[in-house]
C-alpha cells in the first residue's frame, strides 16, 4: 500500500525528529515504500531555510545510517521532499500561514507528528483545528509520555480528543515497533508449544530488564523532571509486560490487542503507601566508568539541579491478579548508566517435580530485544562422557541469522509506515495510557511520602544493591 501524504514533524529540529524520524524516513524512501507524493514538512521555531534543515538532517542522517545504505543520489531524492516551516506552535495566529502553505488535502492523508514536549499537544492540535488542519482526513501522533500523572494524561487525552477522534490518534511507544517485540506475539500465539506452559502453574517469574549505558545526555531539562519510572518503565516496560501477559487476543488488530492489554494494566495489584519500600528500588547513578570511560555522576550533568532526586533507575516487583499469573512475579527493572546495554525478556519455568539427577537447573527462555535479537531457550542437557553429569545448553534463535539476507528495520520506521496506512495496532489506545497510569500513580505518591531519595550506584554497575534484595528476598536472581 502505498498512500499520498503530508507528514509534518512538529519539533522538527530536536534530537528525536533527527536522530530517529528523519532517519527512518529516509530508509522508507529508499525502498520506495513512500509514495511519490509523500512531502515531509519540519516545524520548529528556529528561523532557518529549507537549505539550511536540510544540510541539518542530512549531517545527521549521515550519522544514523549505516555507511552502506546512504547514497547520494537516494539522499537528494528524499532531499525533495522535505521543507521546513518555522513556526511557534503555541501562537494560533500563526498556523494560517501554515494552513495556507499546505493549500488543500485533495485527498491525501495528514500526519502531524509531535515530536515535542508534551505541553504542546493540547495548543498544536487546537490551533490545527482552528485552520482547518485536523478534519477527516489528519492524524496526530503524540510522543511518549503522555503526561506525567494520570490526572495530567487525562487532561490532554481529553484535549486532544475534543480535536481528533480517537482512531485518528496514533499514541507511540517505540518498543513496540521492535521487531523481537512482534515476535514475542508471534512466539506466543503462532506456536502450539508455549500457551499450555505459559502460565502460574509452569512459570516461577518473569524479568524484564531494559538496562542503558547512556546517561541523559543533552535531554537533562526534560529528564530531570520525568525520572526512568516515567519515562521507561510507565510506558516500554509496562507495554512489554502487557504483552507477555496478555490472553490471545481474537484477532490481530488494533482493537482486539489493545483491549487485551487493557485488561493485564487492570489486573496489577496496586503498590500503595510503605508498599513502595518493600516492591520498588529507586536508585540514582553516581560518577563511575562505561565502556572504559569516565563518566560524571548525574547530579552534574548539564541541566540538572545538583541537589536532584530524579531516579535514573528503577525496579519494581509487579504482580498481576488474575486467575493466569496469580502468585507469578514480574520483576521489572531500567535504568541508565548501567553496565551494559541489554533489552531482555527472562520466562524462568518452575523446577522438575522430581529430580533425579544431581545438578538440574530450571528451563529459562530468553528473549532478547537488544543489542542483538534473538530468542533462546535455556533446557538440561547431558554433558558427553560417563554419568548423568547435566550442564545448561542454550537452543538458540538468532533473528538476524534466521533472516539474514532481510535488513532489521527501526522501530519508527514501521510505525511511522503504519500511521500512514492508519494501522494503529501498535499503538496505545486512550484507555491504556491512562490504565498504565492508574497504576503508576501511587508509586510516585508513595515515592514523595515514604521514599525520596534515591540509592546511589555507582555508573557502569547493574544498578543499586538494593535492587538486588527485591529478587533475593523472594530466593530469585537478577540475570546478570
Ligand atoms: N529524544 C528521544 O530519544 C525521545 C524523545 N521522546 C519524546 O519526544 C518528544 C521530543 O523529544 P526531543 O526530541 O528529545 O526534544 P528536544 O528538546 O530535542 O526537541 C524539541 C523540539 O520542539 C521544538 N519546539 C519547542 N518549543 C516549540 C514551540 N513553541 N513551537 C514549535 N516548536 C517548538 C524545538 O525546536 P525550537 O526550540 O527551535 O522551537 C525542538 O525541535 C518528547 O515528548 C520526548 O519525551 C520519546 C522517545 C525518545
Ligand atoms: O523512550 C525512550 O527510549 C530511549 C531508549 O530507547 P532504545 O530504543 O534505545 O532502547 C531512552 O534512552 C530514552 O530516555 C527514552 O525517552
Amino acid at each position: 500500500m502505498s498512500i499520498s501524504c503530508d507528514m509534518l514533524v512538529f519539533g522538527g529540529t530536536g534530537d528525536l525528529a533527527l536522530h530517529k524520524l528523519v532517519p527512518a524516513l529516509y530508509h522508507l524512501h529508499r525502498e520506495g515504500r513512500l509514495h511519490d507524493d509523500v512531502r515531509i514538512l519540519a516545524l520548529a521555531r528556529k528561523d532557518i531555510d529549507r537549505n539550511a534543515y536540510v544540510s541539518l538532517a542530512e549531517r545527521h542522517c549521515r550519522a544514523q545510517v549505516a555507511r552502506a545504505d546512504f547514497d547520494n543520489a537516494v539522499w537528494q531524492g528524499f532531499a525533495s521532499r522535505l521543507d521546513y516551516f518555522a513556526i511557534d506552535a503555541t501562537q494560533r495566529s500563526e498556523f494560517a500561514g501554515l494552513a495556507h502553505y499546505l493549500g488543500p488535502a485533495e485527498g491525501r492523508v495528514r500526519v502531524h507528528y509531535l515530536a515535542t514536549a508534551p505541553n504542546l499537544f493540547e495548543p498544536i492540535a487546537s490551533n490545527l483545528e482552528s485552520v482547518g488542519l485536523a478534519g477527516e482526513n489528519a492524524r496526530i501522533v503524540l510522543e511518549k509520555p503522555i503526561g506525567h500523572s494520570l490526572e495530567s494524561a487525562r487532561s490532554i487525552n481529553s484535549a486532544i480528543g475534543q480535536v481528533f477522534a480517537e482512531p485518528r490518534i496514533y499514541r507511540i511507544d517505540h518498543y513496540l515497533g521492535k521487531e523481537t517485540v512482534q515476535n514475542l506475539m508471534a512466539l506466543r500465539f503462532a506456536n502450539a508449544l508455549f500457551e499450555p506452559i505459559w502460565r502460574a502453574a509452569h512459570i516461577d517469574h518473569i524479568q524484564i530488564t531494559v538496562a542503558e549505558t547512556l546517561g541523559v545526555e543533552n535531554r537533562g531539562g526534560y529528564y530531570d523532571h520525568a525520572g526512568a519510572m516515567r519515562d521507561m518503565l510507565q510506558n516500554h516496560l509496562l507495554q512489554l509486560l502487557c504483552l507477555v501477559a496478555m490472553e490471545a487476543p481474537v484477532r490481530f488488530d488494533a482493537e482486539a490487542v489493545r483491549n487485551e492489554k487493557v485488561k493485564v494494566l487492570e489486573a496489577l495489584k496496586p503498590i500503595t503507601g510503605r508498599d513502595v519500600q518493600d516492591k520498588t528500588v529507586r536508585g540514582q547513578y553516581g560518577a563511575g566508568q562505561v565502556g572504559g570511560h569516565d563518566v560524571p555522576a548525574y547530579y552534574f550533568e548539564k541541566n540538572i539541579d545538583n541537589d536532584s532526586d530524579t531516579e535514573t533507575f528503577v525496579a519494581v516487583k509487579a504482580e498481576i491478579d488474575n486467575w493466569r499469573w496469580a502468585g507469578v512475579p514480574f520483576y521489572l527493572r531500567t535504568g541508565k548508566r548501567m553496565a551494559r546495554k541489554r533489552s531482555e525478556i527472562i520466562i524462568t519455568f518452575k523446577p522438575v517435580p522430581h529430580m533425579l539427577f544431581k545438578k538440574g537447573e530450571t528451563n529459562r527462555l530468553v528473549i532478547r530485544l537488544q543489542p542483538d535479537e534473538c530468542v533462546s531457550l535455556q533446557l538440561m542437557a547431558k554433558a558427553p562422557g560417563k554419568g548423568m553429569q547435566l550442564e545448561p545448553v542454550e537452543l538458540d534463535l538468532n533473528l538476524a541469522h534466521a533472516f539474514r539476507n532481510t535488513r532489521r528495520w527501526d522501530a519508527y520506521e514501521r510505525l511511522l509506515l503504519d500511521v500512514i496506512e492508519g494501522d494503529s495496532t501498535l499503538f496505545m489506545r486512550r484507555d491504556e495510557v491512562e490504565a498504565a497510569w492508574r497504576w503508576v500513580d501511587p508509586i510516585l505518591n508513595g515515592w514523595q511520602e515514604h521514599y525520596r531519595k534515591p540509592r546511589p550506584y555507582p555508573a557502569g554497575t547493574d544498578g543499586p544493591e538494593q535492587a538486588d534484595r527485591l529478587t533475593e528476598r523472594h530466593g530469585r536472581q537478577w540475570s546478570h
